[in-house]
């Protein structure tokens, strides 16, 4: 497990309760750099655990740390400011913008230039923005989508719909980036032109990538090292090959029916 001193992301005693439902209770959990997944059954809390370090969600005890900071209840825009982005399980896209223009939306709150240069097209402002598209083609590029950039968003597949919101959320190298189920709904070419990017994307990145989803065998090719999410609480975290066959985790999640190939 990473080093919590130096954790991208350090969650600490995180408590949730909704009424009298506790959904999260006591999760400690250090993601550092590259991916990490976290994996658990329906309703474990894995997407509850995402909007607690996106700020979505303010715990009812715990902390959060990004990259060292306490964050612990801060609003969602001051935590993205930091350098932390997500993704939904749906995806969140504008449908007549396209692909490029959707990917850019992820750009903004780096412009080193403020909002009056760009709101009066200043050169440094535009010089910047060229730059900006340069980098969100190169990433669409990167999951196979370089030839259709300039399609509007909601004429794609969900599944591709889905890879674009994934190259927004990666673009400009976050200091952590939140993937909320990326494979849920993609069909297997869609699957294979998201772990290509990916893969090839983390290779020249710095970033720390906490990937929630189902397809085992993607988090498997993926992911270093896995966390396992289970009535509110970490109960397995390391080596995939290792936590998938643990017989506490098959048990108590993953079911007598459980295999992962390999
Ligand atoms: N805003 C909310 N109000 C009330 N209950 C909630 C709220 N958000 C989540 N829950 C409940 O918390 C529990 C955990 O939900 P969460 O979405 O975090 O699970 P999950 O592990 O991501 O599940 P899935 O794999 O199905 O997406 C569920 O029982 C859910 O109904």
């Amino acid at each position: 497990m990473p080093d919590p001193a130096v954790a991208s992301v350090d969650l600490a005693g995180i408590r949730v309760a909704f009424g009298g439902n506790v959904v999260l209770d006591g999760v400690d959990l250090a993601v550092g750099r590259g991916f990490t997944g976290l994996i658990g059954p329906n309703g474990a809390g894995k997407t509850t655990c995402l909007n607690v370090i996106s700020g979505y969600l303010r715990p009812d005890g715990g902390t959060v740390r990004v990259t060292g900071e306490e964050v612990t209840g801060r609003p969602p825009h001051r935590i993205a400011a930091l350098g932390v982005s997500r993704t939904f399980q749906s995806p969140r896209l504008v449908p007549n913008l396209s692909a490029l223009s959707n990917v850019m939306v992820g750009a903004h709150r780096h412009f080193r230039h403020g909002h009056l240069a760009e709101l009066f097209g200043l050169p440094s402002a535009r010089r910047e923005e060229r730059r900006q598209e340069e980098r969100a083609r190169e990433l669409l590029t990167t999951f196979g989508l370089g030839d259709v950039v300039e399609r509007d968003a909601g004429s794609f597949p969900i599944g591709t719909q889905k890879i674009i919101e994934v190259a927004r959320a990666l673009l400009n190298d976050p200091a952590v980036a939140l993937l909320d189920e990326p494979a849920a709904g993609l069909g297997a070419e869609d699957v294979e032109r998201l772990v290509a990017g990916l893969t090839a994307w983390v290779t020249a990145s710095d970033s720390a990538v906490l990937i929630i989803e189902h397809d085992l065998g993607l988090i498997s090719r993926l992911c270093p090292q896995v966390a396992v999410l289970h009535f509110g609480r970490i109960i397995q975290f390391g080596r995939p090959d290792d936590v998938l066959h643990d017989p506490v985790v098959v048990e108590a999640y993953l079911g007598a029916d459980f295999a992962v190939d390999g």
